[in-house]
């Protein structure tokens, strides 16, 4: 694991990295949407082993990303929009079944896509959240109504069973480190519309092209 993914988790610095992944053009820079995953894979590690293999998932795929940024192809990644035009034009994508680019960056964000959705459910979850509400059930509900329709039995029951280890509310908001728990709604109040700005432009990016059911 790097050293990056063992600090300690701070909201506040994840919230930076994805408001930084939004150009002035409203394109996603793909180094900081990667930088706002790996914030958040902090937080999962510090979680317990449960979580290890989600972590693990989320790992390979921003190293995936990292991996083409930093190769001879690397300008053509800076975004979200130029990686969709790159790779398309160059037929650099399995559009209908796993062949030849088994992880193109188009199917691999596409997958950190899908979670960004769980990521904005749970999250708005946790701000409209009462004290006594749990977070393994909004986190439930969240993964539910998004991602779980993508996984297969086995990743849907070991992610429940990871729900059930979930902290309580007050000592999730703790890991967060942001302040007193009404400062942490303050900050879900920030972040939620700003992951649902990069989502929905992803969303849309996405459509157009037809790349929603890549392999
Ligand atoms: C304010 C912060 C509070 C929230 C903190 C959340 C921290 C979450 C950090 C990372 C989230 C993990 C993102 C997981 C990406 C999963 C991508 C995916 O769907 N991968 C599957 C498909 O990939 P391919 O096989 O097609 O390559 C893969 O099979 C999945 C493997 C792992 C299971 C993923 C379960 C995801 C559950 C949602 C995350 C729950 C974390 C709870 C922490 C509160």
């Amino acid at each position: 694991m790097a050293d990056s993914e063992n600090q300690k988790f701070c909201l506040q610095e994840v919230l930076e990295s994805f408001k930084s992944c939004l150009s002035p053009e409203k394109e996603i820079y793909i180094e900081h949407y990667v930088s706002g995953w790996r914030g958040l894979v902090k937080l999962l590690n510090s979680l317990g082993s449960l979580f290890g293999f989600i972590s693990k998932d989320a790992v390979s795929k921003t190293q995936i990303l990292m991996n083409f940024l930093k190769s001879e192809n690397g300008p053509h990644y800076a975004t979200v929009q130029s990686m969709v035009k790159f790779e398309l034009d160059n037929e650099l994508v399995d559009v209908d079944k796993k062949g030849i680019y088994p992880e193109s960056g188009c199917r691999t964000l596409l997958r950190l896509h899908r979670a960004l959705r769980w990521l904005q459910l749970f999250l708005e979850r946790l701000r409209t959240s009462k004290e006594d509400d749990k977070t393994s059930v909004m986190c439930r509900d969240a993964y539910n109504e998004s991602l779980a329709q993508h996984h297969p039995w086995l990743i849907r029951k070991s992610a429940g069973v990871a729900f059930y280890s979930l902290p309580v509310r007050l000592a999730f908001f703790e890991v967060m480190n942001v302040g007193t728990p009404e400062q942490v709604v303050d900050v879900l109040g920030k972040a939620v519309p700003l992951l649902c700005e990069v989502y929905q432009i992803t969303e849309e990016l996405y459509q157009k092209h037809n790349l929603h059911d890549l392999p």
